[in-house]
């Protein structure tokens, strides 16, 4: 087989296998998200590599909506209160920044909703909330539910979780694409 080809399945199989865990998503935990991304006062994403990278393609989502969010770690992000939401994507649920994340904003009584693949993680049962993704994490290196490396399934399937609530907000705000697009950077 050629490298194209070779190419050309590998992505055909990538697709598939997201095909596959959108057919398994459990609706009620994404309308749970929804709820509350909408009642929330504040939005606070954060997770490790990634995962991380992900949750802050769908906070400049969330942001040009409108939702004011903030992305842990950066220096303008405020402390975590009472009616803010934090959202966590961990696809092991045992990263420790993510956790200690997790039992902060619980202290402070916001709320926590984590994305993970393990539904019986450290991270899972701290979340008052969790959107489980079946999908194989970083250290799953025996049989697998994907054939791609480490955590990327979980990885391309937290963005698109995201994408699709970021479509249903849009959708409901009945706001055009053009007015969306003042809060595009325009320092960039
Ligand atoms: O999603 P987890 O299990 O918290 O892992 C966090 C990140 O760690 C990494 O393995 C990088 O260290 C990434 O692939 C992953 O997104």
């Amino acid at each position: 087989m050629n490298t194209d080809t070779l190419t050309n399945n590998n992505l055909l199989a990538i697709l598939e296998e997201n095909r596959q865990l959108a057919n398994q998503i459990n609706p009620q935990q994404i309308k749970v998200l929804v709820h509350e991304i909408k009642a929330a006062k504040r939005i606070f994403v954060m997770a490790a590599g990634r995962s991380g990278l992900a949750l802050k393609m769908a906070a400049m989502r969330f942001m040009h909506l409108g939702y004011t969010v903030f992305i842990v770690g950066e220096t303008n992000t405020p402390a975590i209160l009472k009616g803010d939401l934090l959202l966590l994507a961990s696809g092991s649920g045992t990263t420790s920044s993510v956790l200690s994340s997790a039992e902060k904003a619980r202290s402070q009584q916001a709320t926590v909703i984590a994305i993970t693949a393990d539904e019986e993680s450290k991270l899972a049962v701290l979340a008052d909330n969790i959107i489980l993704v079946n999908a194989a994490t970083k250290t799953d290196f025996g049989v697998s539910v994907s054939k791609q490396y480490a955590g990327s399934l979980f990885e391309q399937f937290t963005l698109f979780i995201l994408e699709g609530v970021f479509m249903t907000l849009w959708q409901e705000s009945g706001l055009t694409k053009e007015a969306l697009w003042p809060k595009h950077a325009n320092l960039e």
